[in-house]
């Protein structure tokens, strides 16, 4: 019998590159692989980046982020995708053109907007079309509570401003959500969801005190994207990502002189068959 085409779970990010390496596509695609699938990459934009900062950034046209996407959706058999940086406006909404145009499984957005070090990853007049147009496709939205705080301009201190703020989310057309407390000042790190069905959960883990923590959001979506490529329900993606991503925190590896990355090793060393 011939060997099926495209059999091996395939997923996608559209994101932006960081030349330091630590965190979009770069973070995307060395979680993905450490996950055991294998990733395509549509870039948005390229940042000259490093733990230390971003130092500019530059929004690909939309006839080359179309061609990468009828190059990858003519060829490969993509089961899931993530978004991560998409800049401005204008690129948020090429992205949507394209997510309505080819079928590449269910959506992952993380909805970043700022970087660890506090440059802008997307323009502020954007964040209305992410909320209009991106989140009604998404699967899972993951934003981080300055995020979850502009997106629905609700201040979020406790933990039922985590759940008043995940619902309202959920009005968007967005089907699962999570909202991530790294930048709380809780002894503990303290993420909520709230899944499509209705039910809900804190994951909850030991704050690391560390300022390595450069591209956390998007190992986090990646590892669940992973999952959700192999088949896995939302809510056992969710948890693998978080012990992933808390892997990769605590396992700290000294790279960089700023925020620097994580350890992508660390999850698959902790549960290797010895
Ligand atoms: N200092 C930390 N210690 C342990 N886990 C953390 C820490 N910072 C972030 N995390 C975890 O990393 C993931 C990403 O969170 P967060 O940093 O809020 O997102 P982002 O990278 O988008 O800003 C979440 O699951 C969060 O719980
Ligand atoms: C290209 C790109 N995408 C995403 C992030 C966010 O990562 P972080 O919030 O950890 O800096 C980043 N810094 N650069």
């Amino acid at each position: 019998m011939a060997e099926e085409i495209n059999a091996f779970p395939q997923t996608l990010t559209i994101a932006g590159t960081d030349s330091g390496g630590g965190a979009g596509v770069m973070a995307d695609i060395k979680t993905m692989q450490e996950r055991h699938v294998f990733s395509a990459a549509v870039i948005v934009a390229v940042t000259a980046q490093n733990t230390l900062g971003v130092q500019d950034f530059s929004a690909l046209s939309k006839k080359l982020i179309d061609e990468q996407f009828a190059s990858v959706a003519g060829d490969l058999k993509i089961r899931a995708c993530k978004t991560g940086m998409l800049a401005d406006a204008e690129h948020v909404e090429i992205v949507v053109e394209n997510l309505k145009k080819y079928d590449l499984g269910p959506l992952i957005v993380d909805p970043v907007m700022i970087a660890k070090g506090g440059a802008p990853l997307l323009a502020d007049d954007a964040i209305n079309v992410v909320k209009r147009d991106l989140l009604p496709l998404a699967t899972v939205v993951t934003p981080n509570l300055p995020e979850a705080e502009r997106l629905t301009e609700m201040t979020i201190k406790t933990n039922e401003d985590m759940q008043k703020a995940a619902k309202q989310l959920r009005a968007t057309g967005a089907k699962n959500i999570m909202i991530k407390g790294g930048h709380g000042d809780t002894e503990k790190v303290t993420d909520y969801v709230l899944l499509a069905d209705g039910k809900e959960f804190w994951l909850s883990s030991p704050r690391v005190d560390t300022v390595r923590t450069h591209g956390t959001g998007d190992t986090l979506s990646s590892a669940m994207t992973a999952e959700i490529a192999k088949g896995q329900d939302i809510e056992s993606a969710i948890r693998v990502a978080k012990d992933f991503v808390e892997a990769a925190i605590r396992n700290t590896i000294q790279v960089g002189r700023g925020h620097g990355p994580l350890n992508h090793w660390a999850y698959g060393e902790e549960h290797a068959v010895k």
